[in-house]
């Protein structure tokens, strides 16, 4: 058998599903893109239930129903989509514009080795039991408001007041439909602002002070135990030069939600030198070359990224060698 992952997800004709879910601009597509790159293209797709919303924007307006609301989408129908998408089938799914705020054609979607499930809804009642790997990402209130004010107005060019009035009037929904998913996550993702007292430092003697998080990174134990694990072989000079910038990592275990779980906690910048030997043994397991865009320092929610790929390869290599 061939130790590259990619040939092995390849003959191995298994799909393998992979749910993010969150609240609109919290990063699932950042976090998708991760391990898109990681695997490429060939190996990687993903489907946003966006695609499966029942009303448009202006009948959301009139009906004044928030696109969080379970019965906002066509749940049943994504259950069958993921269902057939397991088999490795292609489907027949709808689409949504977000420029328009209208639907589009429908389109057919054939399954790669690992499929992307991006959405409000994914680790829903009845939806969940089909993902392979489930991801929750929990940025703080503040946060995720000012990327989703910057990604509705520059991105998708809607007027700043009314993504404002709409942030507002989704947050009970969000509370009440979206929120308690990372109950069932293998993985909850949380963001918030760095809490290194030294932040001046690290920013005042850079031209663009780089944008600094903390990440909390929660594993529940989950049902499979890496029966190889992929090995730290670290270049300690790596670690020692890593001090240049504030950089703070921190674990414990505890239990979240009843499950045991593997908290990390990632603050400030990671240098270069280490976040590349990382890398390197990722790279070395999938078996291909990656690309991964850096600056000189990465911040916590890149190393998060890292962590999170790490992670699913080991899930993979664990479901592929126990033929699961
Ligand atoms: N790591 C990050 N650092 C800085 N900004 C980020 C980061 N991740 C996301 N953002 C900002 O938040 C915006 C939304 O991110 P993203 O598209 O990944 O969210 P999403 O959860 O997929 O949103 P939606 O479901 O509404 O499409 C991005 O356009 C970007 O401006
Ligand atoms: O919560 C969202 C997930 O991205 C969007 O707001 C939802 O899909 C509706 O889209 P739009 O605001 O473009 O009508």
């Amino acid at each position: 058998m061939t130790s590259n992952l990619k040939e092995r997800l390849k003959e191995s004709g298994k799909t393998f599903l992979v749910g993010i879910a969150g609240d609109s601009g919290s990063g699932k597509t950042t976090f998708a893109n991760a391990i898109r790159n990681l695997l490429g293209n060939d190996i990687v797709s993903s489907i946003t239930l966006d695609d499966y919303h029942v009303y448009d924007r202006q009948t959301r307006w009139k009906l004044n129903i928030t696109p969080l609301h379970p019965e906002a989408n066509n749940l049943k129908l994504v259950e069958t989509h993921l269902m057939l998408l397991k088999k490795g089938e292609t489907i027949r799914k709808p689409t949504y514009d977000h420029s328009t705020g209208t639907f589009g054609e429908w389109e057919d979607f054939t399954p790669t080795p690992v499929v992307i499930v991006e959405g409000l809804h994914t680790l829903y009642d009845g939806l969940r039991n089909y993902l392979d790997f489930r991801i929750f990402v929990d940025p703080a209130r503040y946060i995720k408001r000012r990327w989703k004010i910057k990604r509705d107005v520059e991105e998708r060019g809607y007027n700043r007041q009314k993504v404002v009035e709409e942030i507002i009037r989704r947050e009970s929904d969000y509370k009440r439909y979206i929120d308690f998913q990372k109950i069932y996550a293998d993985v909850v993702i949380k963001i918030f602002p760095t809490a290194l007292q030294s932040v001046e430092r690290i920013t005042y003697l850079t031209e663009a002070p780089p944008e600094l998080y903390k990440v909390r990174l929660i594993l529940k134990s989950g049902d499979f135990v890496p029966t190889e694990p992929i090995k730290l072989d670290i270049d300690l000079s790596a670690f020692v030069r890593a001090s240049e910038k504030d950089f703070a990592l921190g674990f414990f275990s505890d239990y979240y939600y009843e499950k045991p779980a593997s908290f990390i906690d990632i603050d400030g910048l990671m240098n270069v030198e280490l976040f590349s030997t990382l890398l390197d043994i990722l790279k070395k397991e999938v078996g291909a070359d990656v690309e991964w865009k850096m600056n000189t320092y990465v911040n916590a929610i890149e190393v998060a990224k890292l962590l999170v790929c790490w992670r699913f390869l080991e899930l993979i290599k664990f479901r592929l060698e126990a033929e699961l």
